[in-house]
């Protein structure tokens, strides 16, 4: 990989050595940044990784981002550092996004959202790729574009977190629904409805939370529901794929590498969209199939059976 802008070598610390933060830290490493990655099984302490850091870059599962933002709390960080999120999820307690929880655990830093259509194997492989640096603050956003940004890896900034962070995390229930349309063979119609229909769904969602609309038809948005929506690399995907073959959650959960964030997520929508009255079919659906209230079959008939309306009413 050839970095494009020659910039300073950076201290980078990763948080979190799983598929994705081992990806990051590979790209940043391949630009001539010093990285350093902290797992908690690791010999590093959490003190010594972010040292001097001046990109500190949470790739923590969403079930792990409050503890780990907590432990982080009590230690020296530089204040140049910024703080970088890629986790795609949703807080159950507090339906915070990751990068609220960043950002109200480091109210003085900066906080850079980085989303998009990253599958981590393909990023592993040199693949090309795009993605997304989205914060308040232009300079931390370009800062992080430039750690990032190779010949394999063009990065775009972008001044809606909010909406780049959402993109990333609502996606990932359409691609459980999508793995179920594949898993039961409903062909392609079925599934450009799918996406599309989620693609609105999503629209509603992040326009309820504050997200600008347009964001949603990027890269964060459409960009990483085409590649989650069709790729049995997604471990959502996965998830409803093999549902529809006939397992059940937990079979799969046990089998599957790393982390389908979905599954989360899709309980918390449940739980917002319920107190705020929103629209939310497909994730109804998903969320009933998940809780082994539907069978796919029958989430698909309660979805093609509802009633008639018109394409647009946001
Ligand atoms: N893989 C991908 O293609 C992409 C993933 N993402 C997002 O990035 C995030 C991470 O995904 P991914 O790397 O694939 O997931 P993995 O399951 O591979 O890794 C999760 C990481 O989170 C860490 N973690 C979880 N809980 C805690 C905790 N309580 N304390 C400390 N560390 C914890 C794990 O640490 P340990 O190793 O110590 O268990 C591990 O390093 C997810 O939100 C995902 O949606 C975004 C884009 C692409
Ligand atoms: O977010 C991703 C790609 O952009 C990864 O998707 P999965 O978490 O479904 O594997």
């Amino acid at each position: 990989m050839t970095n494009l802008k020659s910039t300073n070598s950076k201290s980078i610390a990763v948080l979190g050595a799983g598929a994705w933060g081992t990806g990051l830290a590979s790209i940043a490493e391949a630009n001539g940044h010093q990285v350093s990655i902290w797992s908690r099984y690791g010999s590093e302490t959490l003190a010594e990784v972010v040292e001097n850091a001046d990109a500190i870059v949470s790739a923590i599962s969403m079930k792990g981002v409050r503890e780990v933002a907590t432990q982080l709390h009590g230690l020296p960080i530089p204040p140049k550092a910024v703080f970088v999120t890629v986790t795609k999820g949703l807080e159950p307690e507090t339906i915070s996004t990751p990068s609220q929880i960043w950002q109200e655990t480091f109210p003085i830093h900066a906080v850079v959202v980085l989303s998009g259509p990253n599958l981590s194997k393909e990023i592993e492989m040199e693949l090309p790729a795009a993605t997304v640096v989205a914060s308040r603050s232009k300079d931390a956003a370009e800062l992080v574009q430039l750690v990032f940004s190779s010949s394999r890896f063009r990065v775009y900034t972008n001044s809606d977190p909010l909406g780049v962070e959402l993109g990333g995390t609502l996606k990932n229930v359409i691609a459980i629904a999508s793995g179920v349309c594949d898993g039961l063979q409903l062909g392609t119609n079925a599934k450009a409805a799918l996406v599309t229909r989620g693609l609105t769904e999503m629209v509603r969602i992040g326009n309820f939370w504050g997200a600008k609309t347009e964001t949603f038809y990027g890269l964060s948005g459409l960009g990483d529901l085409l590649a989650t929506c069709n790729s049995p690399l997604s471990r959502n995907y996965q998830v409803g794929y093999q549902m529809a073959c006939g397992k059940t959650l937990t079979e799969i959960l046990t089998h599957l590498q790393g982390t389908a964030e979905g599954v989360n997520t899709c309980r918390v929508l449940m739980q917002r969209a319920k107190q705020r009255n929103i629209s939310i079919p497909i994730t109804e659906q998903v969320y009933r199939l998940l809780e082994g209230e539907v069978t796919p079959q029958q989430a698909l008939d309660e979805l093609m059976l509802r009633d008639i309306k018109p394409e647009y009413s946001y």
